[in-house]
């Protein structure tokens, strides 16, 4: 991530490091007003990417080990798939000039990622270090398992290439989404630290989760992804002349699809990651 470019967190952070040596002030990345403004970003650069997969078909090749001769071996010895493959060399690419050193960006396989080509940038420490999560792994799954069956039709029409470049895409947008949970966990924390203390210390996991829920704002997510889903994706060509005037309308990707895989998988996963943020908060202070 190059300094001028960086998301409002880290961007505030970074700045915070070229601030004169007067403490740095972090209120600006961790306003929660300021983090949700970034999730709402992030919605349209994750429905767009579902609207640019859905023009292809399932393409179940590109998920199946060596279905597809590309390099690079599993550990149970079949050829990673086409998915697996891209997904990684994309890292590697990205890692190099790096990607995931800045603290919103978590890599899939973060365990592989090579040595930097520019200099790292050093980042205010916005999260606690001991805190870090991360669950790639299940989203990956959940994009797999539930996400891609709703928006791409089954079927084979060989585009291979164009799914996988359209899947990596889409999962980088949701890791981004998810795992934007640790700011928002961190920013709770700061304006409860007391309440969130003690349900920590008593390694409360539900009564956290209450207390970060807030179900208001979540359904006015709901709507809006519904609506921007609505309005992103509607095919304008869906009328006799073309002109999307009256006739039924159609849409890339059904408005209450994406709706519901926020509610059903992006929500709930965003607040997984808050609970397991805050649940290792505290370690390494003393009680
Ligand atoms: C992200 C937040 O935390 C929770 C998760 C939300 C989400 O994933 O959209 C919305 C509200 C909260 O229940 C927040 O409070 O903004």
């Amino acid at each position: 991530m190059v300094a001028q470019q960086q998301p409002p967190a880290a961007a505030a952070a970074a700045a915070a490091v070229a601030a004169p040596p007067a403490e740095a002030d972090l209120s600006s990345a961790l306003s929660l007003a300021n983090i949700r403004q970034t999730l709402i970003r992030l919605e349209d650069t994750i429905i767009f990417s579902l609207i640019e997969r859905a023009q292809f078909a399932r393409n179940e090749p590109v998920y199946e080990p060596d279905a597809i001769p590309v390099p690079g071996f599993r550990p149970d010895g079949r050829r990673y798939s086409l998915l697996e493959y891209l997904l990684r060399e994309t890292e590697q690419v990205h890692g190099r000039i790096r990607r995931y050193t800045s603290p919103d960006e978590n890599a899939f396989f973060p365990e592989e990622l090579p040595p930097l080509v520019l200099p790292p940038i050093t980042y205010e420490q916005v999260l606690a270090s001991c805190a870090r999560v991360n669950i790639n792994s299940q989203v990956l799954s959940m994009y797999l398992e539930h996400l891609l069956p709703e928006i791409a039709a089954p079927g084979d029409d060989h585009n291979y290439g164009s799914s996988a470049m359209n899947d990596v895409t889409a999962l980088q947008a949701l890791s981004k989404r998810i795992h934007y949970g640790m700011f928002v966990a961190e920013a709770k924390f700061r304006k409860q630290t007391a309440e969130y203390t003690e349900l920590i210390r008593r390694r409360d996991a539900d009564a956290i989760m209450d207390l970060l829920t807030d179900r208001a704002v979540e359904l006015k997510v709901i709507e809006r992804v519904r609506l921007k889903a609505a309005t992103f994706g509607q095919d304008l060509g869906s009328s006799s002349d073309g002109s999307g005037a009256g006739g039924s309308s159609s849409y890339k990707v059904r408005p209450e699809v994406v709706a519901a895989l926020y509610e059903q998988w992006v929500m709930p996963l965003t607040k997984q990651v808050e609970v397991e943020y805050l649940l290792r908060r505290l370690d390494g202070e003393s009680s």
